[in-house]
């Protein structure tokens, strides 16, 4: 399993390759939302070309399951080599598998074919509480764990793969999972969507005991219909076109997070709905104006009337542009990830001098940093804003210098001379702010909310009892930061959407130089400094 980062999500086609060709093989959900609807739809989204092979009917909808149909194991069969028979896959994503018959038949065919990425969802029973498998299956399951690369069980899944009971918090999960990747060579994602608690955590969970943590807020909503599903197929894309499992998770969640906060504006049903699969792509379509828009010649004597052509046809939604600048400083994203210093930080390995030069331009930057946040609020178009720029000046100045001088002194860190790195970042964020352009000045303001705390979150997971740098990586794993940095992103992606698509640009490119910026900050506690 190769985890080098190769392509980007930078756009929506990569450069030179197809589409990714994704396979799911699993049940119907004839509502929509979960099973083999929710994955054609989810890898679609998600910039793959889905196809489909059914394991198994089921009369379902958003209340529950009503009955399972399974047609003849020799005709699944002819589906699945009908499909490898003409196609090359990409990846492979499995689903609902029903009982033992079908495990040994999918078992058999991947054997055969040895498609070069397979993640398994090992669902068990349906988000209603209806069971959507058959006796024996959870062992023959357990056994074609052997064979694929990923699996995404949920908290009852993980407790019947590993023969335990449900997890009841995290750390248990995190334990459970270590025994299942352990025990059976396998990549897991364990997914935290049936915990308590304010956030909603998964993690990636190697062989070898690493961990990578992923968090979102938790959305308050009862459509989590069709979440395994959807990631699953998701995760599955993404690590063809990311060539990164870590990626692909963090990249998979960051959109479900988006299509389950969207999920209460597509009334499906009357229990537990579906999630908004093309959020991103509806707020485009959304500007394309009333239907008929693209009616563009009229046949005299006929009732129809041309539409209106005024709106501009490419304005996203906050939410579009949210995901095309995440994905348009993902190099830059993934090399900050490579970095030495980046890593020996987490492994622990970092040389303390170098920590210390770490920290000294950290607290020289924060100084500028605040005053960029309060220059925010200084320009704000709206109390809100103006409260929440202020709020998080105060926050960058108290808090983060206080943590910096509690660790290494106020003298070594003020009398350390500025890197040029830290000198050049602050002179971008404060050009915009002495020019008074608040567009500009908060989209260069928000890498850094938003990758230190992406980061964050991977580098918290890193932590363990004798961490030599464990109180530090604590502070990572903020949820008050991680609510600051929803706003922020919030704040600048709305302002994003709202202007002419020149402008939006621009706003972009003083992201991606602080996206840069960001990078180099983190390059220089471990280069020789230039003169
Ligand atoms: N209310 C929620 N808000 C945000 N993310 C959620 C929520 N519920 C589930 N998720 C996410 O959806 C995915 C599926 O999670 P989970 O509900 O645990 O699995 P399943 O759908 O298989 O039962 C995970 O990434 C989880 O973190
Ligand atoms: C055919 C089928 N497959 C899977 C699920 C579970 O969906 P989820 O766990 O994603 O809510 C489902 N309800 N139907």
């Amino acid at each position: 399993m190769s985890d080098a980062t190769t392509s980007a999500v930078t756009t929506g086609r990569d450069a030179g390759a197809p589409p990714p060709r994704v396979l799911s093989i699993a049940g119907t959900d004839p509502t929509g939302g979960a099973g083999i609807q929710a994955d054609l739809k989810s890898i679609a989204a998600n910039g793959g070309y889905g196809m489909a092979v059914v394991t198994a009917l089921v009369a379902q909808n958003t209340q529950g399951v009503r009955s399972i149909h399974v047609p003849p194991t020799a005709f699944l069969v002819e589906q699945l080599d009908a499909v490898s028979d003409d196609v090359e896959i990409d990846a492979v994503k499995i689903g609902m598998l029903f009982d033992e018959h079908i495990v040994a038949a999918v078992s058999a065919w991947l054997a055969a074919v040895r498609p070069p990425l397979v993640v398994l969802d090992p669902v068990m029973i349906a988000a209603s509480g209806d069971s959507l498998v058959s006796g024996e299956a959870v062992a023959a399951i357990r056994a074609l764990l052997a064979e694929v690369d990923l699996v995404t069980p949920n908290v009852p899944e993980l407790a019947a793969l590993v023969e335990a009971p449900p997890a009841s918090g995290w750390d248990e999960l995190l334990e459970q999972a270590r025994r299942l990747a352990t025990d059976h060579g396998v990549l897991v994602v364990a997914k935290g969507g049936h915990l308590e608690g304010p956030a909603a955590r998964d993690a990636l969970v190697a062989p070898d005991g690493e961990i990578v943590e992923f968090t979102s807020d938790r959305v308050d909503t009862r459509n989590s219909h069709g979440t395994g599903c959807s990631l699953s197929s998701a995760i599955a894309t993404l690590r063809v076109r990311t060539g990164s499992w870590p990626a692909a998770v963090g990249e998979a969640k960051r959109w479900l997070t988006a299509a389950l906060r969207d999920s209460d504006s597509l009334a499906v049903g009357r229990g537990s709905g579906p999630v908004s699969h093309f959020v991103g792509l509806w707020d485009a379509a959304g500007s394309l104006g009333p239907l008929g828009a693209h009616v563009d010649r009229v046949i005299p004597g006929s009732s129809a009337e041309p539409a209106s052509s005024d709106g501009d046809r490419n304005t996203p939604g906050a939410a579009e542009v949210e995901r095309a600048w995440w994905a348009s400083i993902e190099p830059i994203r993934t090399a900050t990830d490579e970095l030495a210093f980046v890593r020996y930080l987490g492994d622990g390995t970092l040389d303390r001098e170098a920590f210390v030069r770490y920290l000294a331009q950290d607290a020289l930057y924060l100084r500028e940093y605040a005053r960029a946040l309060a220059a925010a609020s200084l320009l704000a178009p709206t109390p809100e804003e103006q409260a929440f720029w202020a709020a998080s000046a105060n926050g960058a100045i108290a808090a983060e210098t206080e943590l910096h001088a509690g660790r290494v002194g106020h003298e070594s860190l003020f009398s350390a001379e500025p890197f040029d790195t830290t000198s050049a970042y602050v002179d971008h964020l404060l050009a915009f702010a002495a020019r008074g352009d608040y567009l500009g000045l908060v989209a260069a303001i928000l890498p850094c909310f938003w990758m230190y705390d992406d980061i964050g979150r991977r580098l918290a997971a890193r932590r363990r009892p004798d961490h030599p740098f464990g109180d530090w990586l604590a502070t990572y794993d903020d949820p008050a930061f991680a609510a600051s940095t929803r706003s922020a992103i919030e704040i600048v992606t709305r302002h994003a959407a709202a202007v002419d698509g020149e402008e939006r640009e621009r706003m972009r490119r003083a992201f991606e130089v602080s996206a840069r910026h960001e990078l180099r900050f983190f390059a220089a506690p471990l280069q020789v400094p230039s003169d």
